[in-house]
């Protein structure tokens, strides 16, 4: 597929020659430099954009000719700034708001909207204004938002941007539940290398507009010679294990460091998620 963006010098081509398959209950990450066409793939997922050239099916049907409510239903996508999401003066209803335009009332409603408050863990404060929220409640109220539509697959576009590094580890957390638990596909567009080898067995690399590679997350991190090419930097314990492992697989966190050092879970403890904050594309910030 293609898609370039009209602007006043012209059009500007974003994504060009993907052809990708996310299969369900999948989590895949989607790396690559800031302008590699990451965000512009994501949003045809459910059809914030569509294609130019050639099309993105959802189950086997052209996206766009789902109607955007209908695939919105399906499909739902967290922005990078939950601000760009949030429009309510109270939680309850920001969290209704998806569910409501699907048509969704009375107890029915309140049963979707209170289930996604628990599983965000911000129940009882329906009544709370979310501007009045820190960062990562935010973060979390427009995950609740788009959990009470029941989608069928998340797309989270830098799902841990501005977060510190416990609330990076909460919203993660819980985003692999749903998918371990409830199925929910994922895929997430992010710089962060240590959220990439903790959560997403699956990355797919671009670069100028172009998937460049696809492959498990284990062989990506334990490829010297790839990490290079696309200059990717790999969270520190896959960095400790490929400085020492031999023909073994890379480790992908502290935990399965510690643990093919021969030690235990105390060091894991001890290094909560210092890899996750540092080891980026781009540094702090991003
Ligand atoms: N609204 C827009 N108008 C014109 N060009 C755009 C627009 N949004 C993105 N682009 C261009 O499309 C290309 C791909 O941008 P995109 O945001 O998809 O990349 P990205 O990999 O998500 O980047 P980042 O990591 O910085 O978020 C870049 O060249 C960018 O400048």
């Amino acid at each position: 597929m293609r898609f370039a963006y009209e602007t006043d010098r012209g059009p500007v081509t974003a994504v060009d020659g993907v052809d990708l398959t996310v299969r369900e209950g999948e989590v895949v990450a989607l790396v690559g430099h800031n302008g590699s066409g990451k965000t512009t793939l994501a949003k045809h997922f459910n059809g914030l954009h569509e294609a130019d050239e050639g099309s993105v099916s959802y189950r086997g049907r052209p996206v766009p000719e789902y109607g955007m409510g209908e695939i919105g239903r399906e499909v739902g996508y967290v922005f990078q700034n939950p601000d760009h999401q949030i429009f309510a003066e109270t939680v309850w209803e920001e969290v209704a708001f998806g569910p409501k335009n699907f048509g969704l009332e009375g107890p029915e409603l309140d049963r979707r909207v209170e289930r996604a408050l628990e599983t965000v863990e911000l129940d009882g404060l329906d009544d709370a204004d979310p501007f009045a929220f820190s960062k990562g409640q935010r973060q979390r109220v427009a995950l609740a938002g788009i959990l009470a539509t029941d989608p069928e697959v998340i797309v989270f576009d830098e799902p841990t941007t501005g977060l510190d590094a416990t609330q990076q580890r909460q919203f993660m957390d819980l985003v692999a539940k749903l998918n371990r638990e409830e199925g929910v596909t994922v895929v997430m567009v992010t710089h962060d290398m240590g959220t990439v080898a903790r959560y997403a067995p699956r990355t797919v690399v671009m670069r100028d507009g172009a998937v460049v590679d696809d492959l498990p997350t284990r062989e990506l991190f334990g490829d010297g010679a790839a990490l290079a090419e696309y200059d990717l930097v790999p969270p520190h314990p896959a960095a400790c294990a490929n400085a020492v492992r031999g023909d073994e697989p890379t480790a992908l966190t502290a935990e399965e460091l510690a643990t093919a050092l021969g030690g235990t879970d105390a060091l894991a403890d001890a290094e909560p998620v210092g890899d996750t904050a540092s080891a980026t594309t781009e540094g702090e910030g991003r």
